[in-house]
C-alpha cells in the first residue's frame, strides 16, 4: 500500500492576521510550507504527496514546488472553506486507489521524520492513528459560557491531539461518507471523523513530541524560528 503524505494548506490564517496566509510566510530563509514539505519529500517511506492549498494559491504554491525540486508532490488541488474539506478534497483524487493517508497541517513545520516514522508504523496494524502528546497541565472543561469550571477530566487520560494523522484510505472514506449525511457535523479533526463515525474502529495514540506546534498566532512565530535555528529538531 502507498504511503501518502497529504498536507493541508488551505487556510487563511485569520488568527495570525498576516497578509498572506501563514502557510506562505518566510521563518528561517524558507516558506512554512517549504520546510514541512522538506521533511515529507526527505522520509523514504512517503511515496508521495498531495498538496491542498487554496484555489488562489495554486501557481504560487507551484512555484514553490519548482523552485525546492520537491519531486514527490504529485498533485496540487483546491481546498475548502473549512479544514474538513481540504481533507474531503484530498480523498476525492484517492477513491479509487486504496492507500495509507497521512494527513499533516502544513503550518506544524517542526514535524519530524520520526514523528512521521510512528504513524506509519501505525498504519501497519490499525486503520487510524493520530500524533499525540500527554497533556502536563491540568484541563478543565467549562460550562458554556465559558466562564465556569464544568468539570475536570482525570488528566492521565488526556493527551493534545498533533498532526500527522494516519488512515486506510477506505475506512477514512466510509467515516466521511457518514459524517456527510449528518446535517450537524462539524470538525476540527480527521481521527475526530472517523470517531464519531466509526466508533468501533480503535484509533492508535503515536508518539508526537511537544515542539511539533502549530503555527496559530503572531507569537508563535518566534519561538518556531528559534527551534528551527536550534539543534532541537
Ligand atoms: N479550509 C482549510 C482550513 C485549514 N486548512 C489547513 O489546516 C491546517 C490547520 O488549520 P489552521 O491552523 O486552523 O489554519 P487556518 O485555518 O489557516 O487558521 P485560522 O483558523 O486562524 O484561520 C493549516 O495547515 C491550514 O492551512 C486547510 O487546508 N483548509
Ligand atoms: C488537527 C489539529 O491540528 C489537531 O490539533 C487541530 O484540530 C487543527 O485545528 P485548527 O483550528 O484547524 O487549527
Amino acid at each position: 500500500m502507498k504511503n501518502i503524505g497529504v498536507i493541508l494548506a488551505g487556510g487563511s490564517g485569520r488568527r495570525l492576521g498576516s497578509e498572506l496566509p501563514k502557510q506562505f510566510i518566510v521563518i528561517a530563509g524558507k516558506t512554512v510550507l517549504a520546510h514541512t514539505l522538506h521533511t515529507f519529500e526527505k522520509h523514504e517511506r512517503i511515496d508521495e504527496i498531495i498538496l491542498v492549498v487554496h484555489k488562489d494559491y495554486i501557481k504560487e504554491t507551484e512555484e514553490i514546488v519548482r523552485l525546492e525540486g520537491f519531486q514527490k508532490v504529485k498533485h496540487i488541488v483546491p481546498g475548502g472553506k473549512e479544514r474538513y474539506h481540504s481533507t474531503l478534497a484530498a480523498l476525492n483524487v484517492y477513491k479509487d486507489e486504496p492507500c495509507h493517508l497521512i494527513i499533516h497541517d502544513a503550518v506544524r513545520l517542526l514535524v519530524t521524520s520520526r514523528i512521521i516514522d510512528h504513524v506509519i508504523e501505525a498504519l501497519e496494524s490499525h486503520a487510524a492513528c493520530t500524533a499525540a502528546i500527554p497533556s502536563t497541565d491540568t484541563i478543565l472543561q467549562s460550562d458554556t459560557s465559558r466562564q465556569f469550571v464544568d468539570n475536570i477530566p482525570d488528566r492521565s487520560t488526556l493527551f493534545q491531539v498533533q498532526t500527522p494523522q494516519g488512515f486506510h484510505s477506505d475506512i477514512l472514506t466510509e467515516a466521511y461518507n457518514k459524517a456527510l449525511s449528518d446535517p450537524e457535523f462539524f470538525s476540527t479533526d480527521d481521527c475526530g471523523v472517523v470517531k464519531r463515525y466509526l466508533p468501533e474502529t480503535p484509533i492508535k495514540i503515536t508518539q508526537g513530541l511537544p515542539f511539533n506546534i502549530k503555527l496559530t498566532y503572531k507569537e508563535d512565530l518566534s519561538i518556531i524560528e528559534r527551534l528551527l535555528l536550534s539543534e532541537l529538531k
